[in-house]
């Protein structure tokens, strides 16, 4: 057998025997382990073999898994690949043009519409189609250089010779697989955050700096679902003298956050575990007793704004979850709120691109909770190789 069908038989085997479940990474991982065989080039060609299948989302669904991995080849590739000289000959001087052009080439009429198909849930301005397509890329990589570090990490990005775009000051576009975290220590100096979780901060900078002026330095701020505090980390590099509490669902996600912070020099902060989602009291010394002045709810949610990073979740995602995942967003940020003092802010954040994760959340919230909508806006990463997110900042009257 030749090891282009070798590759194809293989990348079977595991999209077969993967029911989305658990991510797709560590599978292909475990399913390595015990295949010593297997060198890198063959692992990573495997791999890129069966993430291409996911990338075709619901589309083209009607192929066999090999039909599928195939095709998932050829549309997501833009240069030359050996697999599709051997296997599809006739296909492989068309690799580099565009999806439409290769549609004429296979018959299969691909659509962007098809890849990712929950379109009666996306709000307006979402180019449906544009947003389909690119699920066919991965997203790039993007590094928040953290303030005063901007030399010492561009100095050793050059020194190892690893290439960069500087997007602004603070963030630097690198393309994917690259050993950029090698060279740089990683929460001191710069952390892994993607553009538009990065273009959040700019949102918030322009809200808070334009109505609270001076009186920033003295803030309060709960970060109510933190996980490892990437959010957190981007506020106190905005606004270093705010007072920071940070909770989770999970006592393991704030010891990671603890390590993190203690990487990035972060020493003062309260921490605590917390459910929000149920009505659960709150130990009274974990909150200010006199509301805090900004929560930041970065809700957990579809993730559906970057599923071009784990395809595999678009291909088994049930839209019966949309709703789920509602009515645990507005529970957490309704309980959450009422910790919020009167005319303090309210950050609400998704990474989803679901109208009924953002727009009708802040909705509902309205009609709870005396809010003015100070902002809400999606910050698409379709055209840009990065991930799509949803922003809302109220203000409690
Ligand atoms: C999108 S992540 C937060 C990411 C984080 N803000 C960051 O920038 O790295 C959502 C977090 O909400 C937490 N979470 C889920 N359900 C929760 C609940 N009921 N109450 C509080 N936190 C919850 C999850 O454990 C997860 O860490």
């Amino acid at each position: 057998m030749s090891l282009a069908l070798h590759y194809i038989d293989t990348a079977q085997q595991i999209i077969e025997s993967y029911n989305g479940t658990t991510p797709l990474a560590p599978v292909i991982k475990n399913f390595f382990s015990t295949k010593k065989k297997y060198g890198s080039r063959d692992r990573k060609t495997i791999s890129n073999l069966c993430y291409n299948y996911y990338r075709l989302g619901h589309a083209l669904k009607d192929l066999s898994v090999r039909d599928r991995i195939i095709a998932g080849l050829f549309y997501c590739s833009n240069q030359p690949h050996f697999i599709i000289g051997e296997i599809k000959p006739e296909w492989a001087e068309h690799i580099t043009k565009t999806t439409e052009e290769k549609n004429k080439v296979t018959g299969y009429n691909l659509k962007g519409e098809d890849i990712f198909p929950f379109i009666d849930q996306l709000p307006e301005g979402i180019d449906a189609a544009a947003f389909g397509w690119s699920h066919l890329q991965q997203p790039n990589l993007y590094i928040r250089i953290r303030p005063g570090s901007e030399k010492t990490v561009n100095k050793a990005l050059t020194n190892a010779q690893i290439p960069y775009e500087a997007i602004t000051r603070q963030c630097l576009k690198l393309p994917n697989g690259s050993k950029a975290t090698d060279v740089l220590r990683i929460n001191e100096t710069a952390v892994i955050q993607d553009y538009n979780s990065q273009q959040t901060g700019n949102v918030i900078y322009k809200l808070l700096a334009k109505n609270k002026g001076n009186a920033l330095d003295r803030i309060s701020f709960w970060d109510c679902c933190a996980a490892s505090g990437g959010k957190s980390l981007m506020f106190l590099d905005m606004f270093p003298h705010t007072k920071i509490t940070v909770s989770d669902i999970r006592s393991s996600i704030i010891e990671n956050l603890h390590k993190r912070f203690k990487e990035a020099g972060i020493r003062h902060y309260q921490a605590f575990v917390a459910d929000l989602d149920s009505s659960a009291k709150i130990p009274d010394n974990a909150v200010s007793k006199a509301g805090f002045d900004i929560i930041l709810a970065d809700v957990p949610c579809s993730g559906s704004g970057t599923w071009g990073r784990t395809p595999e979740e678009l291909f088994y995602f049930n839209p019966e979850e949309i709703d789920k995942f509602h009515n645990t967003q507005f529970n957490i940020a309704n309980n959450a709120m009422s910790h919020l003092r009167s005319g303090g802010y309210f950050i609400y954040i998704t990474c989803s691109v679901f109208k009924q994760e953002n727009e009708n959340v802040i909705e509902r919230l309205t009609q709870s909770q005396l809010l003015t909508v100070c902002t809400q806006q999606h910050l698409t990463g379709y055209n840009d190789g990065a991930d799509s997110m949803f922003i809302a900042i109220l203000q409690k009257y």
